[in-house]
């Protein structure tokens, strides 16, 4: 007798490649509108099928678990961080989570590096006069940024994604410190330049720019408090495109309003969509909406990844990416 096929629920739209390929490999049912889905209906997702495929915004607490039944065998998270899924919790109930790890490494320090220089030569600003006809030509002092080059960079969080921005940053002619909670191979540290602190207090003491590259986990939320923040210069740019729990975020706006930071560059918020207006009006501030991974090649190595992972499983053997607690 031919096998079952596995069902899939995936929780929003995919890219065009992926949604067919899940399609023809498992009994797929996709998302037809680009909203999220409602927590009911995760919940009823989990209890209809074998994996469910949801998305970094879908959160997956103790409470979704304990009413999905027995069904659901596989949490394929479609995105690297996994905050979103009480991974603990799913452990104990024996089902499965894997995530998209690697694929977006690339792109995510890409966009650390853009911020960097967003923030320091001011690019935002110099578009909003370009857009607005307002230019009046060059001027010796106008738009006056400041040199990348030989600047401290401390990079919070030295996995995949801040050795990247390491690699970047050496490129850039910045001096490349960090703080982890493992430090590097001496080789490693070596080709990337890298000095290590063991103090982060220390570390963010003495920062031209800081870059938060660690996941977001209990041990991380508000790694950056409001008393960390006090500790970087003056003149210093604090970057984030991990996760926006990890930093204070009020206590960020109200220093940065009050000119005790130079500026911000950030791609992820502490409250999700609802951002503190009063971060928006600020002229030393670059914010994105959370695009550090978006690219199309990105998106589609997420869904290869997602696939490998759900055929491993059905194929009977343990997913590639399997998060397990103590990862986290
Ligand atoms: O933020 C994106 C991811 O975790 O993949």
């Amino acid at each position: 007798m031919p096998k079952e096929r596995l069902s899939v629920v995936v929780t929003r739209r995919l890219p065009d490649v992926v949604e067919a390929r899940l399609a023809e490999l498992f009994d797929t049912e996709l998302r037809t509108d680009d909203t999220p889905m409602s927590r009911d209906e995760l919940i009823e997702a989990m209890t209809q099928a074998d994996v469910l495929v949801p998305t970094i915004t879908d959160q997956i607490d103790a409470a979704m678990l304990a009413h999905a039944g027995e069904r659901v065998k596989l949490i394929a998270n479609y995105g690297a961080g996994v905050d979103n899924i009480d991974v603990s919790t799913a452990r104990q109930r024996g089902i499965l989570v894997s995530n998209t790890p690697g694929v977006t490494t690339e792109d995510t320090a890409d966009m650390a590096m853009a911020l960097i220089l967003g923030v320091t030569r001011r690019i935002p600003e110099g578009l909003a006069v370009m857009q607005a006809g307002r230019w009046e030509g060059w001027a010796p002092t106008a738009f006056l940024g400041g040199r990348v080059g030989g600047r401290r960079l401390g990079i919070l969080g030295m996995g995949r994604i801040g050795q990247a921005v390491a690699r970047r940053a050496n490129a850039f002619g910045m001096q490349v410190h960090y703080h982890n909670r493992r430090r590097l191979r001496p080789q490693v540290e070596e080709e990337l330049h890298a000095t290590y602190w063991e103090s982060l207090d220390q570390m963010v003491s003495r920062m031209d720019v800081i870059s938060i590259n660690c996941p977001h986990t209990p041990s991380t939320f508000h790694l950056m408090n409001a008393r960390r923040l006090k500790l970087m210069k003056p003149s210093a740019v604090l970057v984030n495109t991990s996760r926006g729990e990890v930093v204070d975020e009020n206590a960020l706006t109200r220093m940065l309003r009050a000119g005790e930071i130079a500026g911000a560059g950030l791609d992820v918020y502490e409250h999700g969509t609802d951002i503190n207006p009063r971060l928006r009006d600020l002229e030393n501030v670059v914010l994105l909406p959370q695009m550090g991974s978006a690219t199309v090649e990105g998106r589609i190595e997420m869904g290869e990844k997602v696939i490998i992972n759900i055929k491993t499983f059905d194929d009977g053997h343990r997913p590639p990416d399997l998060v397990v607690p103590s990862m986290l």
